[in-house]
């Protein structure tokens, strides 16, 4: 089915507006006025690599001019990397990154403002190839260029999954050596080490699991209304628990308000914001270049990996800059295998397609690219219940609703901008147990209902999510939901049996690979999530809600009537409408090799030397929850290995 290309122009994305980005230059200058005095921060690729083809430049491999590692992408993992490498004074770091710093970007600091930077300068702007599963549409799948990658344009949530996961991460090693390490018990100090929690006032939380001194702050400073307030009551008038910190070693399961990466001055959280900090970019065994994208890894003929090659642009000059100890891949999910295909390790039919001269098979790269898939149902509110009234104002009333609300930023940081729409997070389980039950599923065939596949990491974690939002959108926020008062409640399928690919569409670097995440192609991820759909109405039929809806407006795009629908009805809307919830994990899994592994216990890609993947590719399976957290800890996990290791 063919995409409408013109839909990617229409940059209303939740219409957060030109006062926003107003604003976030004032907001920005206001929160990083030191950071002028930085005397030199990014380099551009010609002051740093050697031309390639060049032999006089190539062959002059001064020492001066080669770095420990070279770190290729400059995301959520690679300024941890960044950070904890270089407070060796020994080590000496390069960080290539294609986007830019989002310091200065308003759209990347606000947290109203995120979805402003899909399909723009500052997006890969991916799409997947068409999908079986979802009616053969082309989806879209926004992965942020710029440093702090999807740190700097995700939703804000802060969750690390469920502890179980890291448990089952350990076990799919099968005792390899340091398989231990990832397992909840071990992996948690590194959940913690990157974190500094700061308790808000007006919202009481336990605090005894929080980390107190990592660079991330975390906390409660996001924008939260009576429409988050009723979800939490909802839930919990039928059976999900409200539990006030869903990121503790009890578990993840039960609803909470979202505790987010904003500060206490309303701004975003990036990695870039928290790790390259002006001192850190001062160090002088550090350097980053922007703008500079890596086409190739080199490696020379032991199967080391030497360096990489980059360039700034398709016909532009290409450099070469050498790594004396390792290449660490940190592309993220998608550019990661791309990168690793284009420098001849993969599938070697998917390298011999396309004429790569094969450095070394290895069938796992791209292989088992999971995602989170997500389904949103909007339901109409009555009047005051809808952020969108400040952030997309229509009349002359709600303009200076907005007018105050930038007013409210500027002065304190708080407010409707701080929002990240996502007010709430319920973590249930929809395959099994009572939920389950209610909503189709059966524990034994006895029941009469339909005994699910567990893909759960245990008994007592979630397969679904559920999520509430003052606002109501359709394709990322791109199209207009010209709706006066509307919320939506999110339906995510948490742990699918789907899982596809990433390959090559040519040789090309500089072309976008294909993305293939074999979205609902199973019947349990079909069935969880039409369970979570019918959960959802049931939420939204559910005093206090119920009460906030306005069940009079009619109108094609809103879901009210969705819950009196049939299962394959209801299959049919989800078909036509799922969307990604931007958690692509697992295409370069930690694993053996025999199944499917592409890294080690250690990161170090198998069967090359000087190489390892540090992002969300490695995940052995997608965590139950959000990945940016277990992301940023596998960082700081890995960067304790590679100084274990020098
Ligand atoms: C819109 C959105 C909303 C999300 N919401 C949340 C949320 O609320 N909570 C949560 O926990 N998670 C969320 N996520 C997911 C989470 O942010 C990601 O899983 C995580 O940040 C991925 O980190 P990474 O290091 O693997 O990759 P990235 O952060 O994507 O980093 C990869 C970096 O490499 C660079 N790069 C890629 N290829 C090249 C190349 N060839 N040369 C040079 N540089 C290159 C990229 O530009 C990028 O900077 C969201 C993601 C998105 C996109």
């Amino acid at each position: 089915m063919r995409r409408s290309r013109t839909s990617t122009k229409v940059n209303t994305a939740l219409a957060i507006g030109a006062a926003a980005v107003a604003v976030g230059a004032t907001a920005y200058a206001l929160s990083s006025k030191s950071s002028s005095k930085t005397a030199k921060t990014f380099f551009k690729a010609n002051e740093i690599g050697r031309p390639v083809g060049d032999q006089d430049s190539e062959s002059s491999s001064k020492d001066d001019d080669e770095f420990d590692f070279v770190i290729v992408g400059g995301g959520t993992a690679a300024m941890v990397l960044a950070n904890r490498l270089t407070d060796r004074s020994d080590f000496k770091v390069l960080v290539i990154e294609a986007g830019n710093s989002g310091r200065g970007v308003s759209a990347a600091r606000i947290p109203a403002a995120f979805s402003q930077l899909q399909r723009t300068q500052h997006d890969w702007s991916y799409w997947t190839v068409p999908q079986k599963g979802c009616n053969n549409r082309e989806l879209p799948w926004t992965r942020t260029k710029m440093l702090g990658g999807c740190s700097s344009g995700n939703a804000l949530m802060f969750h690390l999954g469920a502890p179980e996961d890291y448990d089952k991460w350990a076990r799919l090693q099968k005792g390899a050596d340091g398989a231990e390490g990832w397992a909840y018990k071990g992996f948690k100090k590194y959940l913690q080490k990157f974190e500094t929690f700061v308790p808000h006032p007006e919202v009481p939380c336990p605090t005894e699991e929080r980390g107190k001194t990592g660079p991330v702050k975390t906390g409660y400073f996001g924008f939260f209304t009576d429409t988050g307030k009723a979800f939490i009551s909802s839930c919990e008038a039928i059976g999900i628990p409200h539990v006030p910190d869903v990121n503790t070693s009890k578990g993840t399961m039960g609803v909470t308000r979202t505790p987010t990466y904003i500060d206490p001055q309303g701004r975003r959280v990036s990695t870039e914001a928290a790790y390259l900090t002006r001192e850190v970019l001062a160090r002088p065994n550090l350097k980053v270049v922007c703008g500079a994208h890596v086409t190739k890894i080199r490696f020379n003929d032991s199967k080391r990996a030497v360096g990489v090659e980059f360039a700034e642009k398709k016909d532009g000059p290409v450099y070469f800059i050498g790594a004396r100890k390792e290449v660490i891949l940190s592309a993220g999910a998608v550019n990661t295998p791309q990168i690793l295909l284009l420098s001849g390790i993969g599938p070697e039919s998917e390298l011999s397609k396309h004429s790569i001269p094969v450095i070394h098979p290895l069938p796992g790269v791209g292989q088992h690219l999971v995602d989170h898939i997500v389904f949103n149902s909007s339901f109409p509110t009555r009047p005051g219940y809808h952020t969108g009234r400040f952030l997309r104002p229509k009349n002359a009333w709600q303009k200076l609703s907005m007018a105050r609300a930038v007013a409210q930023y500027m002065i304190n940081g708080t407010g409707p901008l701080t929002t990240h729409t996502q007010e709430c997070m319920a973590f249930v389980r929809l395959g099994d147990g009572e939920l389950g039950r209610k909503f189709g599923g059966a524990s034994d065939e006895s029941e009469g209902g339909e005994v699910m596949e567990d893909s759960t990491s245990g008994k007592g974690t979630p397969d679904v999510e559920m999520m509430v939002s003052p606002l109501a959108w359709r394709d990322h926020g791109h199209k207009i939901f010209d709706i006066p008062e509307a919320m939506t409640i999110s339906t995510t399928l948490l742990r699918p049996t789907s899982n596809g690919t990433v390959t090559l569409k040519s040789a090309d670097p500089w072309e976008k690979p294909l993305i293939d995440p074999c979205y609902l192609t199973t019947k349990h991820d079909m069935e969880i999530l039409v369970r979570g759909v019918r959960l959802a109405h049931e939420l939204a039929n559910t005093e206090p809600l119920k009460s906030i809806l306005d069940q009079s407006v009619q109108h094609p795009l809103l879901d009210h009537a969705l819950g009196t629908k049939s299962n394959a009805e209801i299959e049919e809307i989800v078909r036509s409408r799922a969307e990604t919830l931007y958690h692509p994990s697992c295409s370069a899994r930690m694993a053996l090799l025999e199944d499917g592994g592409v890294v080690d216990t250690r990161l170090q890609v198998y069967g090359v030397q000087g190489l390892r993947i540090v992002d969300a590719s490695v995940q052995p399976e997608i965590v139950s929850g959000h990945t940016a957290g277990p992301t940023i800890a596998i960082a700081e996990m890995a960067a304790d290995l590679i100084k274990e290791e020098y």
